[in-house]
């Protein structure tokens, strides 16, 4: 019995104070060169209680001669730090809602841990969330990214981090002076704290699965293919977002940090030295920074990202030296289980509130052909005769030839944006994996979520309620993974919504724990004669979706379908994959 007493203190020695085995404090942890915090209790969706570790920093705040810097790791704290509060989110402006405003904070190195009220002795798998939102936007908060649904499971830790955004996370001057890249290096930073302090909160830092979504997809996989990133983690989750997506790599940073620097009215911008528009831009009001970025727009708020990663000269603390997609057609990084995600309308992020906003949409279509070409961010390599002749075969595909956004052609622009965004480089950057992978021996997997509910992100992205109107659209799959009590109300706990989220945290939880989805029907393996088999689909992929049929409201099936014939218009559009 004292045995068993004195081992029991032993565990829980490395996860809380105590003092001759006697637990102080189930909400101070103490992990060596941290220092101690104090978390809070927090309520779950369906549990009564867990546990918030919030507002944690992780880095020096990246303030005045730290702005444009590489996050340089925290000092040990002193006393007991409360960690009972969520800090700001990082300071952004939000091209996503149809009212941009600037809110948040510059100083938001900070992360938040959750771990259930009672841990096991077993080491609890991680999950470690990096949030989406064009690299401009976007929460690390649980008021957005509520852990509740995770927590209400008691089988894992969540961890979610703030990381720099827009000019602050992304401009470069492709040197030493600004070698770009902060909010990769800051998400990178909070997996190195992720791996060295998570065992004192009771997680696994053998067993860290990262996921995200859009540009937190995008994060992940490039997490994958950066050497900086090796060892810290062992799983991926990739939600409608791969490092091949056209908004992935700024091909211009020093041209983009220049004009940045005009809209700042920093003298002689076009011509100082970097040293010198790096000094200039350290000393520019975060707000006047920050609007600046609104200078690079061609029209309304696009491109949406401007601000993004970039590639860097090889250093000690690069995060990226090759481009993703060079490193993805060779192979050319680690492989560990991967599982992808999307849905059907992803294009919506932008479309919604084009057609939508009536002045907009008019505008738009006053200078359809150039604008629809903007957006398509061709590569640089093609002249205008090309562009004209490329953008009037998407006109005749994907709008039957009428240059106007209307009722009749708004699918089309959905579909055009969705595959040019989204479906296009997920297919090729499973194309890549295939031919470059053993699949039998590194499996990945896919899933969609086409489950239609009764609240959408599409209402979120215009002044009007069109929940419904546009389908499953980019963010709906968050909805049933994280508790956002700023922007939807709770379900009601016996709704099919409470199933949809129990069943899809599960299937991210299992894939977390064993690297491969569990008590759903098989998938069979993906190959590149699969793939090629298959003009009008996909390999295999797990498909969420509404089924009035059955008591649960809902379904997992497998299903193949896919928009391959437009995704191959696209590449041979980008004269890509010209041998597959
Ligand atoms: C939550 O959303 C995100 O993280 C991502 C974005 C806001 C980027 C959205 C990107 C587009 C609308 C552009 C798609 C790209 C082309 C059509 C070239």
């Amino acid at each position: 019995m004292l045995g068993s007493f004195f081992y029991l203190c032993l565990c829980l020695a490395s996860i809380s104070v105590s003092v001759f085995g006697l637990k102080l404090d189930d909400l101070v942890v103490c992990p060596p060169n941290v220092g101690c915090l104090r978390g809070t209790y927090m309520k779950g969706y369906q549990v009564e209680k867990f546990q918030a570790f919030m507002g944690i920093p992780y880095a020096l705040p990246p303030l005045g001669e730290l702005r444009f810097s590489n996050p340089k790791v925290m000092p040990k704290l002193s006393g007991i730090y409360n960690a009972s509060l969520a800090k700001s989110d990082c300071i952004q402006k939000n091209y996503l809602l149809p009212t941009p405003i600037i809110y948040g904070e510059e100083d938001c190195l900070y992360l938040n841990v959750y771990r259930p009220e009672r841990i096991s002795k077993l080491r609890l798998p991680v999950m470690v969330y990096i949030h989406g939102g064009g690299f401009f936007s976007g929460s690390a908060g649980p008021s957005v990214t509520g852990p509740e649904y995770f927590m209400d499971t008691g089988e894992v830790i969540v961890v979610t981090m703030a990381y720099r955004l827009g000019a602050l996370g992304f401009l470069s001057t492709q040197d030493a002076n600004i070698p770009g890249n902060f909010g990769l290096k800051d998400q990178n930073l909070a997996l190195r704290w992720v791996r060295n302090n998570i065992a004192f909160f009771g997680g696994n830092p053998q067993r860290v699965t990262i996921f995200g979504q859009s540009v937190g997809g995008v994060s992940t996989h490039l997490h994958l293919l950066s050497p900086k990133s090796q060892g810290l983690f062992q799983a991926v989750i990739s939600m409608s977002g791969t490092a091949n997506v056209p908004f992935a790599v700024n091909s211009k940073p020093l041209e983009q940090a220049r004009k940045t620097a005009e809209f700042c009215q920093i003298e002689g911008a076009d011509n100082l030295s970097t040293a010198k528009l790096a000094r200039a831009l350290r000393n520019i009001d975060v707000y006047t920074l920050i609007n600046a970025g609104d200078g690079l727009k061609f029209w309304d708020v696009d491109h949406m990202t401007n601000y993004r990663p970039v590639i860097e000269p090889v250093g000690k603390e690069a995060f990226l030296t090759i481009h993703p997609n060079k490193l993805l057609a060779k192979g050319g990084y680690r492989k560990v289980p991967w599982l992808l995600g999307t849905v059907p309308e992803e294009g919506a992020v932008r479309v919604v509130n084009i057609k939508e906003n009536i002045t907009l949409r008019e505008d738009f279509n006053s200078k359809f052909d150039y604008l629809l070409q903007e957006l398509m961010e061709w590569p640089s390599e093609f002249n205008a005769q090309q562009l004209k002749e490329k953008t009037k075969i998407l006109i005749d595909e994907f709008f039957g030839g009428i240059h106007e956004i209307n009722d009749k052609t708004v699918q089309g622009f959905l579909d055009l944006i969705t595959v040019r965004g989204f479906k296009q480089p997920l297919y090729n950057a499973i194309t890549d994996y295939v031919r470059s992978v053993d699949t039998n021996k590194y499996p990945f997997y896919m899933y969609s979520f086409n489950y239609k509910g009764p609240v959408s992100y599409a209402s979120i992205y215009t002044q009007a309620n069109v929940t419904g109107k546009y389908g499953v659209v980019h963010c709906d799959d968050l909805i049933y993974l994280f508790r956002s009590p700023i922007l939807f109300p709770d379900f009601a706990k016996n709704s099919t919504e409470a199933k949809v989220i129990k069943t899809f945290v599960r299937y991210f939880i299992n894939f977390a724990k064993f690297g491969k989805p569990q008590n759903v029907p098989p998938l069979s393996c993906c190959t590149e004669e699969i793939l090629k088999s298959r003009p009008e689909g996909i390999c295999d992929y797990h498909e969420f979706i509404n089924n009035k049929q059955n008591t649960e409201g809902f379904e997992i099936r497998v299903n193949d379908k896919f928009p391959t014939n437009r995704v191959k218009i696209w590449s041979n559009l980008l004269e890509e994959m010209k041998n597959f």
